[in-house]
């Protein structure tokens, strides 16, 4: 096990890298069986789903595309307060078959929305995969079809996950040491 320190915090190997490759391998090999003759559209969710979304990717056997899609916050003068946009998709999605490649699922608050954007697009279909799925903070009834790993609710860096934006090259999946 090793420690690293990111700003003020300690993290905790916790999940390997050749044991994540593993696990998304499992899961690329049921996308390539669920969407064979279909071509899915990938949209990966950034900043977090980058490094995910480059080593599924080259997993999928199937025809397919991807694009990287991002939900910008910003301060409007609206009545509701804070609103989420997505930004980055320039492409038609009626009639496609998409799938959400996000890094994390914690509240499932960012899905919920996202999906809700999507099908205003009218695809084909729209599931969800996500490397990672914390079911003790799911705050929303969410379907995610394609979870790599489920973990408990512990703060995690590493493998494009960050804290205070660094941390995101980290090779391994860290675990926040509380001190
Ligand atoms: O299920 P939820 O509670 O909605 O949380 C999950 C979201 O939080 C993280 O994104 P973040 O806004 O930190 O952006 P990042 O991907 O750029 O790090 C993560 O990448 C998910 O998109
Ligand atoms: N880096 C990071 N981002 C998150 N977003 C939601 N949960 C987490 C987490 O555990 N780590």
């Amino acid at each position: 096990m090793s420690i690293v320190k990111i700003k003020d915090k300690s993290f905790k190997t916790s999940i390997p890298e050749a044991e994540i490759l593993k696990k998304v391998q499992v899961v690329a090999d049921r996308l390539n069986k669920d969407y064979e003759g279909k071509t899915p559209v990938f949209l990966a969710v950034l900043n977090g789903a980058f490094i995910f979304a480059a080593d599924l990717m080259r997993m999928i056997t199937v025809p397919s595309e991807i694009s990287f899609v991002k939900y910008a916050s910003y301060e409007g003068t609206f009545s509701t307060g804070s609103m989420k946009t997505l930004m980055g998709l320039n492409q038609d999605l009626a009639g496609r078959h998409v799938v959400i490649v996000e890094d994390i699922v914690d509240s499932g608050f960012t899905m919920a929305h996202m999906i809700e954007d999507l099908k205003k697009m009218n695809p084909a279909s729209v599931e969800v995969c996500s490397l990672l799925v914390k079911p003790g903070n799911l705050k929303v009834d969410l379907d995610i079809n394609y979870a790599v790993m489920k973990i408990p609710n512990d703060f995690i860096v590493g493998y494009g996950l960050d804290y205070d934006q660094e941390g995101r090259n980290l090779r391994d999946i860290y675990t926040i040491v509380e001190e």
